[in-house]
């Protein structure tokens, strides 16, 4: 079960790698999550830092022994994606969104971000170690990040980190324990469902150059389809930028 055994942890580097050391040393069963008060070195998608001030935010990562193959290592992602935003909806609303591949977003802000490492055995995946970041309790973000917005900022409370990640964790392990469950097709379909900007005219960016574009689809491979002039292009993560226009 995801978030069982539940670990609280003091002070980490990064709990994705304080995870994949547990899962080295063998210490680590199915469902097993990590959750720190305080992480100074955390890390984000392709190699950028993320920051989270102490006690404000959920810090999680969990770990899964995947029941799909390494191939098809995009349903997970989208599986995650769609627990993490189960939770969020259920304090936030429903204008709760996932960015393509997996922010959490609301609105057009960032509210959370998902940072999945495989573990293999041999070619086999073994498991995925997955790091949920989520703005919880912060009043304010510092200038410079994009578009951040915190559970705060969108409900006037302050809110219990501890308490919603270990919610959290009950919202994944339902979409988990659907994964082997649902056709690849339902899955993908709830996915878009929630996909921000799906079927709609948005700014993007690609080799410096700005454009409007439409998102069409998302393949089983996470390859997004986006049209721009009447053409379809298939894009790969860090291919093309969302432009932020309000
Ligand atoms: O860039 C992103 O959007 C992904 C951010 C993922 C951050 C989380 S915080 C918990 C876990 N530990 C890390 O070092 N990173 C992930």
């Amino acid at each position: 079960m995801i978030g069982s055994p539940f670990h609280v942890l003091a002070v980490v580097d990064s709990t994705n790698n304080y995870a994949m050391a547990e899962v080295n040393s063998g210490n680590v069963t199915n469902g097993s999550a990590y959750f720190a008060m305080e992480q100074f070195a955390g890390k984000g998608q392709r190699g950028k830092q993320w920051h989270s001030p102490p006690g404000e935010n959920i810090v999680l990562t969990v770990v899964v022994q995947p029941p799909i193959k390494l191939s098809q290592q995009f349903l997970l992602s989208a599986t995650i994606a769609l627990g993490a935003a189960d939770f969020f909806a259920k304090y936030a609303g429903d204008e709760t969104k996932i960015k393509w591949p997996n922010d959490l977003y609301w609105r057009d802000r960032k509210a959370g971000g998902i940072l999945i490492e495989n573990v293999l055995r041999g070619s086999q995946w073994q498991y995925a170690i997955v790091g949920m970041g989520i703005n919880i309790n912060v009043p304010q973000f510092p200038g410079g990040l994009v578009n951040p917005v915190s559970l705060r900022q969108i409900t006037g409370k302050e809110w219990d980190s501890l308490a919603l990640a270990q919610d959290l964790c009950s919202f994944l392990d339902r979409r988990f324990n659907d994964l082997p469950l649902v056709s690849e097709k339902a899955l993908l379909d709830e996915y878009k469902s929630k996909l921000f900007r799906y079927q709609e005219t948005g700014l993007y960016k690609m080799d410096g150059e700005f454009f409007s574009g439409i998102i069409r689809d998302v393949l089983p491979s996470g390859l997004l389809q986006l049209e721009r002039d009447g053409k379809i292009l298939s894009l790969g993560v860090g291919e093309v930028e969302f432009v932020k226009t309000s």
